[in-house]
């Protein structure tokens, strides 16, 4: 595989994310009835504000060079709004988040793509979001198309592409050009199972060279194989955080326990 670095590999890489707080603020409508909510369609200020929801709740992780770290949790637990902050996408409310590498996050399919420029545009542009130069760019490009499987579509504008062929590109310039540090979201959305493993392989390959992944799932099996360290988060506060077998069976069994309340 042709890859190129955008990483400094003389200072290990780490993640420190100290008290962590992040507050979204939630509006409720002041109309109850139907009629009150149609008529407040048409008028200004017809929401007030209800209160602050705390997504993450003084939260403190430290992660470090060589970890691959699997993020477990419920529905709205927090997952994608931890790796938001830690992509610098949400600031926190209070408390500092500390981040040494280059990071590539893959979080939402197109994320960091023009719709109306082709695939191989979209490389250049999310190659240098990511910090890439140019001459590495076009090192990468054919391993990019080939790996995506996109040589027949990769002059077509990005907004033609299926949720799969844009997870494909995003994965494979993220994955080309080895950042520090690596954050995805629900990695394998879109994909099909040919492409899911080819990428398993791929990102094995990554991980043994990059310093630094964190990764949500729901799907324990690739959370299990590819962690090192598993975080449980639940309402925004960290649960469990450990060896990745004991905290998958001990979120799973929770999981059953509601189930079954
Ligand atoms: N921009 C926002 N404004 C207000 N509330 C938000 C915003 N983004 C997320 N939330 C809320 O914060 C909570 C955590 O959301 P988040 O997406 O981080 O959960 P999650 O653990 O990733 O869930 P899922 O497994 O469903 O993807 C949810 O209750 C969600 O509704």
């Amino acid at each position: 595989m042709t890859s190129a670095s955008t990483s400094s590999k003389a200072i290990p890489s780490h993640i420190h994310v100290q008290d962590v707080s992040l507050n979204f603020q939630l509006f409720r409508q002041k109309s109850t009835s139907m009629k009150e909510v149609f008529s407040s369609l048409f008028k200004k200020n017809s929401y007030q504000k209800l209160t602050e929801f705390h997504a993450l709740d003084h939260l403190s992780v430290k992660i470090g060079h060589g970890e691959r770290v699997g993020i477990v949790g419920h529905n709205g637990a927090g997952k994608s709004t931890l790796l938001k902050t830690l992509c610098r996408i949400y600031e926190p409310t209070t408390g500092r988040i500390d981040v040494q590498g280059k990071v590539a996050p893959l979080l939402e399919i197109g994320a960091g793509f023009s719709p109306e420029l082709s695939g191989r545009q979209n490389i250049y542009l999310n190659g240098a979001i990511l910090g890439c130069s140019i001459k590495t760019l076009k090192s990468v490009e054919q391993d990019i198309i080939d790996f995506a499987e996109l040589e027949p579509f990769i002059d077509t504008p990005v907004k033609y592409y299926s949720t799969g062929m844009y997870m494909r590109l995003a994965f494979a310039i993220a994955t080309a050009i080895r950042p520090d540090i690596l954050i995805l979201d629900e990695l394998f959305a879109g994909a099909d199972d040919d492409f899911i493993r080819k990428a398993r392989i791929r990102m094995q390959s990554f991980i043994d060279s990059a310093s630094i992944m964190v990764f949500v799932s729901h799907d324990m099996a690739l959370l299990a194989e590819l962690s090192t360290r598993v975080i449980w988060l639940d309402h925004g506060r960290l649960v469990a955080d450990g060896d990745p077998q004991t905290i998958i069976a001990q979120y799973l069994q929770h999981a059953l326990a509601e189930s079954e309340s």
